[in-house]
């Protein structure tokens, strides 16, 4: 065992890792490193994909991962990226207040400096878009104008998002370091000027290119948008993309015909990987990643951030604006967001106005006057919603009444409150509703879910807690 507790030593940790290679019985000198270094590694059988063992559990190499992980808890995120992160983005780092790294980031910055591929498993808020963007700066080569960073996203709102991070990051001192280029970053979002972008591709290509996959695909076909030179490629929010049955074949095709998983480095990130061992057979089996690929799952025994407290209210459906009223005028939070169902196909037919602005109307004509009350939902011209999102983002207080389409990566990070107005349609839906709050990495302060429910939806939010294992406590108003 003696060559395993050196590894470990020195390697990161990693809370679950798997690889699709078998040990041999002669000390796992065969295995990667990375999986050495978790303390409960599975390892699995190239035949049947089954665990063939759970080892590593003894006391002794307990204790050397537990000094090494003390040693790690010292590090800072600088300590991490030295020597490859450039010194200008590391310095940006530090001035915007990234000083500590999230578990996440402690654990999959190794993995990912390391070039392997990785899936970036860890809960909402956990600091995610920042280790794949360090991760790209350290592989970015200013000099040299071709596209070398692509990051897809599901929503224009989350493409604005993580090109704001990345634009921020990649800003360069006043004084330009000696001979350094800037990194430039492209959004190339649904709804955005395509012919804005066709004269920019022409005239240089940007170093990242952050896009949905509708707008990218019509960029590729028109062999205007070229990834040979391609080093990373992220897909955020992955199982979204995968369930979605507008974006999965483009998906698909974006991974192993426009580009091949040897040639680049491939990082998939989600809070909620569902069935992630046959996602993670499923990757090597259709070439979407090497064979080596390193799944970076933090917490697994806590998919929901434990600072989150969950509530519930019944009443009939008759009752729920006013449910909602007096839950807020109790709560009077400074800024929260009241998730609303779509609208059903019968309902838009028959020429009903969408819930949401049932609900908005309600809201501004009864005797809530706290905050200001805004609207995003999938229907909006994107001019509307962009405009209700940067609203938000201005600061002050506000309610933001959405749909789903708020539901994913988006990042306000004073939001302290969360109603389900609807119960959501599934666990993974209801995880990431709740994880619009709860977004200072550090932070200790309480934040709130509640769900407004009917009696007979009772059971379908005890399902969610099993699967998701929290605790929601009911409410009597
Ligand atoms: N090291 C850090 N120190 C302090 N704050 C951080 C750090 N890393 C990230 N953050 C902040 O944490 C918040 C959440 O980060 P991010 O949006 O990357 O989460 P995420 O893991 O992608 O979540 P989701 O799964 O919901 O998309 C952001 O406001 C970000 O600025």
């Amino acid at each position: 065992m003696a060559p395993i507790i050196s590894a470990t030593q020195q390697l990161p940790l990693v809370s679950h890792a798997f690889s699709y290679s078998k040990p041999t019985r002669a000390g796992f000198s065969l295995l990667q490193p990375h999986i050495l270094h978790s303390n409960k590694a599975l390892f699995y059988s190239r035949s049947n994909f089954r665990p063939l063992k759970a080892i590593l559990n003894s006391p002794s190499l307990t204790k050397v991962a537990g000094d090494a992980k003390e040693k790690e808890e010292a590090l800072t995120l600088r300590d991490i990226c030295l020597g490859h992160v450039p010194e200008h983005v590391l310095r940006r780092v530090a001035e915007v207040g990234y000083v500590v790294p999230t578990d996440v980031q402690k654990q999959a910055l190794p993995v990912l400096f390391s070039g392997s591929d990785c899936i970036l498993h860890a809960q909402t808020g956990s600091g995610k878009t920042l280790a794949y963007l360090l991760l790209i700066f350290s592989v970015m080569n200013t000099q040299r104008s071709a596209v070398q960073a692509l990051i897809v996203v599901p929503t224009r709102e989350l493409g604005i998002q993580v090109t704001k991070v990345a634009r921020m990051l990649a800003a360069m001192p006043t004084e330009n370091e000696a001979g350094q280029k800037s990194c430039t970053v492209m959004a190339l979002l649904d709804g955005g000027m395509l012919r804005r972008h066709k004269s920019w591709l022409k005239a240089e290509p940007p170093t990242i290119v952050v896009a949905t996959i509708g707008s990218l695909c019509q960029m590729l076909e028109k062999h205007l948008l070229k990834l040979e030179s391609m080093q990373v490629l992220v897909i955020d929010e992955v199982d979204f993309m995968f369930n979605s049955s507008k974006q999965v074949s483009s998906l698909r095709k974006l991974l192993t015909s426009y580009s091949s998983c040897n040639s680049r480095q491939t990082v998939f990130a989600s809070a909620s990987i569902p069935q992630h061992n046959r996602f993670l057979y499923d990757c090597i089996q259709q070439k979407w990643t090497k064979r080596d690929v390193v799944h970076v799952h933090v917490n697994p025994i806590e998919p929901m951030p434990t600072r989150l407290q969950h509530k519930f209210v019944i009443c009939s459906k008759k009752q729920r604006h006013q449910t909602l009223l007096s839950l807020m005028l109790s709560d009077t939070p400074k800024s929260g967001i009241i998730f609303v169902g779509e609208q059903s196909e019968k309902s838009k037919k028959a020429g009903n106005a969408p819930p949401t602005i049932d609900l908005v109307d309600f809201l501004k004509t009864s005797s809530w006057g706290c905050s200001e009350i805004l609207l995003l939902e999938e229907d909006m011209n994107f001019n509307s919603r962009a405009a209700s999102l940067s609203e938000v983002r201005q600061g002050g207080g506000y309610l933001l009444v959405a749909t789903d389409i708020a539901a994913r990566g988006v990042d306000l990070p004073e939001i302290t409150h969360i109603y389900n107005f609807d119960l959501p349609r599934t666990a993974v839906d209801y995880l990431h509703r709740a994880g619009r709050t709860g977004r200072k990495p550090f932070s200790d302060e309480k934040c709130y879910v509640t769900n407004i429910i009917m009696p007979e939806e009772r059971f379908v939010l005890q399902r969610y807690e099993n699967e998701l294992m929290f605790n929601c406590e009911e409410l009597f108003l």
